[in-house]
């Protein structure tokens, strides 16, 4: 006997109440965006489960795209069978064997969501296990820790076994809690901080600056490469290049030394911003985390945030480095961001940048120059292209696709 389908648990979903539609729906069209290349299989979304039938499909490699879905609590490869305790102790026997080895031991797990069904959970576990213990020579009973734990979940529809239950990737579907702008530099934070933020259920755009001759093609490269990799979680990464060379000189002329810094980041934030109105975006992500550097801290923060009222999301602000380390490992960004390509924001950098500037100070510096059309003229110029999970050949730009 062959699993035929893949039962998909929500999780978190299931306390959302009336928004409960709105984030089915997004998590089907997710898992549709995800499993595209998998012609035969069908989805069915249902109200407190979802299946994949397999229609021949190997399963393998689809619950390797599955395990990054976010939205999606566990799953399990499963048989379907009638709501008919002869036929639910056979399909039972035949899952068991399939598993079984000399010496093994199992127990039989039954869920009950359909009340009316005949027989009660405990009336089902012992059912179909002395079915098994009859039928299959050698087999003993461990309720505490078997080698084989057979699921029974008996539903309105029909009864669903199987015999695993895969964690799945948590969080809410992508999407189903809006779309934000991704400050993406090439450093190890910021792929962290996209990745959090998708995880709660929102779409990411990437932002990236760059300031060539400054900075080169393959540092440039290496946020796409970034972007590709949270594309796995988010069906595709639109992303905006912003061309940065221009403003980052002047500020390097125009505006006192221990200033620059916070300059540089007022303007990168304005930008952003500009971009997140144009794209409908309803806050922005950086990947900063409390004193990490001088531009992380509170007054800096006063300083850079005071150009907008958009939400800034940070969702790496209290951890340490090296928790933001080990989820970068986790979703595959550690070793791109460690690539030793220079970022824009570095290679201006002063040698003492104000840790504490002064948002009066900042305000008076600016009005020397008018950089509302320098803010213009960069936004005008801005490269957008969309990154796919796949290979990077497939990068179009943004007009291709429309
Ligand atoms: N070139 C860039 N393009 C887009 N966003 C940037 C760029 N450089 C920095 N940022 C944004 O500003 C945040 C703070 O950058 P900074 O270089 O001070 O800190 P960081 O801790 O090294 O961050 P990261 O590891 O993400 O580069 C980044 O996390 C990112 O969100």
């Amino acid at each position: 006997m062959k699993y035929d389908r893949i039962l998909i648990r929500y999780g978190e979903l299931s306390t959302k109440g009336k928004n409960r539609n709105h984030f089915i729906t997004h998590l089907k069209r997710n898992i549709r965006g995800v499993l595209k290349e998998f012609k035969n299989i069908t989805i069915q979304g249902g109200h407190d489960r979802m299946f994949i039938l397999l229609n021949g499909e190997d399963s393998e490699p689809i619950m390797e795209e599955l395990s990054k879905v976010f939205g999606i609590q566990s799953f399990s490869l499963a048989v379907k069978a009638e709501k008919q305790i002869n036929e639910m102790k056979e399909v039972g026997l035949t899952l068991v064997k399939q598993l079984y080895q000399e010496g093994a031991t199992f127990k039989v797990s039954t869920r009950r969501g359909d009340k009316s069904f005949e027989l009660d959970t405990n009336d089902i576990n012992h059912a179909i296990g002395s079915y098994i213990l009859t039928n299959l020579e050698g087999i003993k009973v461990n309720v505490k820790n078997p080698d084989i734990n057979l699921i029974v979940d008996v539903r309105r529809d029909g009864v669903y076994m199987s015999s695993e239950i895969i964690r799945g990737a948590g969080g809410l579907p992508v999407g189903s809690s809006g779309k934000a702008m991704l400050m993406l530099s090439g450093g190890i934070d910021s792929p962290v901080a996209g990745y959090l933020t998708m995880k709660r259920g929102v779409k990411v755009e990437a932002v990236h600056f760059h300031s060539p001759p400054f900075t080169s093609e393959r540092a440039k490269q290496k946020a796409i490469d970034l972007a590709q990799k949270m594309a796995a979680y988010n069906g595709f990464v639109k992303m905006h290049i912003v061309p940065f060379t221009k403003i980052q000189e002047i500020i390097h002329k125009q505006i006192p030394e221990g200033y620059s810094m916070t300059a540089t980041r007022r303007m990168m934030l304005r930008i952003t911003d500009e971009i997140r109105r144009m794209n409908s975006g309803l806050a922005i992500v950086t990947g900063e985390s409390l004193g990490q550097v001088a531009s992380q801290t509170l007054e800096s923060m006063i300083a850079i945030n005071d150009v907008t009222a958009t939400p800034i999301l940070r969702p790496l602000i209290s951890m340490d480095k090296l928790e933001i380390i080990d989820i970068a490992k986790q979703i595959d960004t550690f070793e791109i961001s460690n690539l030793p390509y220079e970022d824009c924001c570095t290679i201006f950098t002063p040698p003492a940048p104000k840790t504490r500037p002064k948002l009066d100070k900042m305000q008076y510096f600016e009005t020397k120059v008018d950089f509302e059309s320098l803010i213009q003229e960069a936004v005008q110029n801005v490269e957008t292209i969309i990154v796919s999970t796949e290979s990077k050949s497939r990068e179009e730009t943004f007009s291709d696709l429309l």
